[in-house]
């Protein structure tokens, strides 16, 4: 896959991250490019989720650095949103609308008072969130409780809440472990769409190396809390990364 742009949107460097004393994240350092999906893999506990919630902002690190659009400071990043993140469990409120759902997404940047009255979402959000809605394939299920919409589908109107939040960096934390095979094709694809045609640094926690060889552009592989692999998908060997899933060896 080409990657159009080569701007670093994300720039991690020697991150350290310990709770109670144990290290779970020992200096790595990475970064995702507008343009680039790059996929994260390895066996249970080996960090790939912390490493997205500090980068997220949902965590504070001991050591290193965070860079995201290149702001440094952790109560700027997150003032700026410019990192949005979507899970496996999927955080919407069901009873509200997928509209709303998505309006959700614009919150950090809209006024006080308005915030308080989300009900009440300006034309022009609600304008934005339905071009997002359409981003993902969903405008026509914009009125319907989000409760209402399949796994797959929620998985989307996730991805067009990110949107709404102007995100330049989306960090999806398996964002398709819940999903059949056919709505895991089709996040994948909407992923892979918006790094590669809307130019959004995408990085994605994935459980599926066959997925990750097939859509991302780069594969980084975590041991330990180490970073022990960082290739074009084009280039890494199945080994080096069936490897990641070997317990036997500490890297
Ligand atoms: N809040 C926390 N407090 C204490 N330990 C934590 C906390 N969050 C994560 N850990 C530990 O950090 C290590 C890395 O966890 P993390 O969830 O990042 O792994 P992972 O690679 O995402 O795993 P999985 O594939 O199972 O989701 C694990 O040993 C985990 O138990």
């Amino acid at each position: 896959m080409q990657t159009p742009g080569k701007e670093e949107k994300l720039v991690v460097d020697k991150l350290h991250i310990a709770f109670n004393g144990r290290t779970v994240l020992d200096g790595l350092s990475f970064t995702v490019r507008a343009g680039e999906l790059v996929a994260f893999l390895g066996a249970n506990g080996s960090g790939k989720s912390t490493t997205l919630r500090a980068v997220a902002g949902l965590l504070d690190h001991d050591g290193g650095n965070i860079e995201v659009c290149g702001v440094a400071d952790a109560a700027e990043r997150n003032h700026r949103a410019d990192a949005a993140m979507v899970f496996q469990k999927i955080h919407l409120v069901p009873r509200r609308s997928v509209l709303d759902n998505v309006c959700a997404g614009a919150l950090a940047r809209m006024s006080t008072w308005q915030s308080m009255h989300p009900l009440f979402f300006p034309a022009s959000i609600r304008q934005e969130a339905m071009e997002a809605l359409e981003r993902v394939g969903l405008a026509d299920r914009a009125a319907e409780p989000a409760g209402k919409l399949s796994g797959g589908q929620q998985q989307r109107v996730a991805i067009a809440r990110a949107l709404c939040q102007r995100a330049e960096v989306l960090l999806a934390d398996e964002p398709v472990s819940a999903l059949d095979p056919q709505a895991a094709e089709q996040v994948m694809t909407l992923l892979s769409d918006l790094a590669h045609t809307e130019g959004l640094a995408v990085a994605a926690v994935l459980h599926q190396p066959d997925l990750a060889f097939r859509y991302a552009d780069r594969l980084i592989g975590l041991k330990h809390g180490k970073l022990v692999l960082d290739e074009p998908a084009s280039t890494a060997a199945s080994d080096a990364v069936l490897d990641l899933y070997n317990p036997q060896e500490k890297a």
